[in-house]
């Protein structure tokens, strides 16, 4: 019981997902003495449920979280894990499976109303007790209420995107992972020069800003003007990926972070959902549409900098028609925008 009780503590006391599932696995794989205990991700890309794991625990090793070896993909197919897909399929609270060599499997999803987007597994070669199901279901009840907490204070209340206050902590994950990535693919002395610029995968920020809003809300009124919020949303959430992140950083401003891509990609993607805007029917409002700013992401540059980079883009495309997408190095080499170096940081006039 005093196990129990350190684990409570320890998993109640972080404010950060990554520390929550780190906890949360730990203290199922001691309090269920298991092999192997993981935290999975759900998502779902075009109707299909896809499974990856975010966070791992071996018996007698340290847990630690799962960096994604292939940001294109979405995972391994739920189709794969019957159990599984028949536990979520039917809304249940938990599914078990035995394999070949005998591995009992369980699968706890957490829901949070009728989504379920993590899920705990816990693998070992003894079946469950009840017991053991009970402690572990009265863990996972305690997560599912804090992740709901988290979330709450990390979400934009009316659109339920990521907030501003989690930009910086975003922003500084992706980075870390965009620098393993380059160190895993480095390339022989020579090679990166011969590569095409524009093939490299980089990692993009957009910033959108809603085109002639405050008319939407002049003529229409402000429940109209947030059904549009809500509206546009829902449209960057649909046409980005689920490896990329969307924050409302207030008013009619959304941020996009694109993981790992070629400039090519970054501007197809960033243009077909200002497309998918542009065609968007809005109740009553009728036609809207965006200006987008991006820039590519440097591990060298502070996010303040980042951002007033998309800044500037976004300003060129507002002055120059809007419904737009503007890339701020593309303006900066033609000569459209310039930038100065001063004091190891780049200042724009
Ligand atoms: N309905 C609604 N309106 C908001 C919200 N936050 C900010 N606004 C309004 O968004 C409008 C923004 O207007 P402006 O900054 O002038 O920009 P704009 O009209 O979109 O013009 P351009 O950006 O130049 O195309 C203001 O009228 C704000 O009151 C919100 O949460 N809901």
């Amino acid at each position: 019981m005093d196990s129990l009780l350190k684990h409570m503590v320890d998993m109640t006391g972080h404010r950060d997902h990554t520390m929550l599932d780190i906890s949360v696995i730990s203290a199922v794989q001691e309090l269920a003495n298991a092999k192997q205990t993981r935290v999975l991700t759900l998502t779902t890309v075009k109707g299909q449920t896809f499974i990856r794991s975010r966070a791992i625990i071996c018996a007698g090793k340290a847990a630690r979280m799962e960096e994604q070896t292939d940001p294109a993909s979405a995972g391994e197919a739920l189709s794969s894990y019957t159990a599984l897909a028949a536990c979520i399929a039917r809304h249940e609270a938990s599914a078990e499976q035995v394999d070949a060599e005998g591995n009992h499997t369980l699968w706890l999803p957490i829901w949070l109303g009728d989504k379920c987007n993590t899920c705990l597994e816990i693998i070992d070669p003894t079946p469950y007790t009840p017991e053991t199901i009970h402690i572990v279901g009265g863990i996972v009840s305690v997560y599912r209420n804090f992740q709901n907490l988290l979330d709450y204070s990390e979400r934009d209340s009316l659109t339920g995107l990521l907030n501003r206050k989690t930009f910086d902590d975003q922003l500084a994950k992706m980075l870390a992972a965009s620098s393993a990535e380059q160190d895993a693919l480095a390339l022989p002395p020579g090679e990166e020069e011969r590569r095409h610029h524009s093939d490299q995968e980089k990692q993009w920020l957009a910033v959108v800003d809603v085109d002639h809003f405050k008319h939407v809300n002049d003529k229409f009124g402000h429940l109209y003007g947030d059904e549009v919020l809500i509206l546009i949303a829902n449209l960057l959430q649909s046409s980005f990926r689920a490896q990329d992140r969307v924050f409302r950083f207030g008013g009619e401003e959304f941020v996009v972070l694109l993981r790992s891509t070629t400039q090519e990609n970054a501007r197809r993607i960033i243009d077909r959902f200002r497309m998918n805007v542009e065609t968007h029917e809005f109740p009553q409002v009728g036609k809207v549409t965006v200006s987008i700013g991006y820039v590519s992401i440097s591990a060298y540059e502070a996010p303040v900098i980042i951002l007033g980079h998309a800044d500037q883009a976004l300003y060129y495309a507002k002055s120059h028609g809007r419904n737009m997408i503007c890339h701020y190095d593309e303006l900066v080499s033609g000569g459209l925008l310039q930038a100065i170096e001063s004091n190891d940081e780049a200042e724009f006039f």
